[in-house]
């Protein structure tokens, strides 16, 4: 045995553990529909512990991507990796445990309506697990805890709640098997700047207290300077650019020169330095 070869003293290890990890992979990814590409060729990795907010013009293709990544949508060419595993050539069971691993608050929410949030929340737990009742009941409520609801939501229907709520109540399901990775698309759509700062900062938190890794599709400047981590700018079928924030401020490329150097974009980057 290599003797020279040590583990790092506990205080020095990452406490949710390598922040260089990549743990999603897509390379060469193609997708398209009846002839029409909307994807071609793609890479993008994502890195364990990051907030990566994606971006990129109406229509670029944001949503098929996250789709693909889930395997919700068909590639014609390309791979996946999730935490190592190519999803195509996977086995059932490897898939099944992948999917545990990853959680996924679609675009408005998209809860059940004819369910209560604790129901909601519950949909994963009866998907994968089996628990009981007593047990079930008492997990959902803790993950509406997290998110910052009140106990007395957790019998609501998604008809009785604020816009905010929805986005919370449906980021409780997502944390429901306390996955590694969270897909958010759009979460602060349809939010005031206000409820929208909140959720970003609900975000923040469970990154710091669970490590939790963060893909956020969004359209929201404000998310982008105040939580990401890293920015990823779909454009051309491909992700054109990436990189912090810094270096979007810095970048030639024109739509990402618009996007992020509008008046908007310099009130927050002041805002953010001062
Ligand atoms: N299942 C499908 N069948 C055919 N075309 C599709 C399908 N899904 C997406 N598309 C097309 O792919 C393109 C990219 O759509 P997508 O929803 O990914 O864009 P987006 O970048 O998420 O846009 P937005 O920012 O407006 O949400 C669009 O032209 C869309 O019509």
């Amino acid at each position: 045995m290599d003797q020279t070869v040590q583990e790092a003293p506990a205080e020095q290890q990452a406490p949710h553990g390598d922040p260089n990890e990549i743990i999603i992979e897509a390379r060469d990814v193609t997708v398209g529909f009846g002839g029409k590409t909307v994807l071609e060729h793609l890479n993008l990795d994502i890195r364990r512990g990051e907030i990566l907010g994606f971006v990129g013009p109406s229509g670029a293709g944001k949503s098929v991507l996250l789709r693909t990544i889930l395997g919700l949508n068909q590639k014609q060419e390309g791979t996946v990796k999730i935490f190592g595993t190519d999803i195509d050539n996977a086995s059932d069971e490897d898939k099944t445990r992948v999917d545990m691993r990853m959680g996924v608050l679609f675009q408005h929410g998209a809860l059940f309506s004819a369910l209560t949030v604790l129901e909601n929340v519950q949909v994963p737990m009866r998907e994968y697990l089996d628990l009981p009742k007593e047990l079930m009941d008492e997990l959902a409520m803790l993950k509406i805890e997290l998110v910052g609801l009140k106990r007395d939501a957790a019998n609501k229907f998604p008809s009785e709640l604020s816009g905010g709520m929805i986005k919370r109540a449906a980021l409780a399901r997502a944390l429901a098997l306390d996955p590694d990775v969270v897909f958010l698309d759009e979460p602060t759509s349809g939010l005031d700047p206000i409820g929208a700062a909140d959720f970003d900062e609900l975000v923040a938190k469970l990154r710091d207290t669970m490590g939790l890794t963060v893909y956020m599709v969004t359209h929201d400047l404000d998310s982008l300077f105040s939580v990401c981590d890293r920015v990823a700018v779909l454009g051309q079928k491909k992700v054109m650019v990436e990189g912090t924030i810094e270096e979007m401020l810095a970048s030639e490329e024109p739509w990402v020169k618009s996007y992020f150097r509008g008046k908007r974009a310099r009130q927050l980057d002041m805002e953010t330095r001062s």
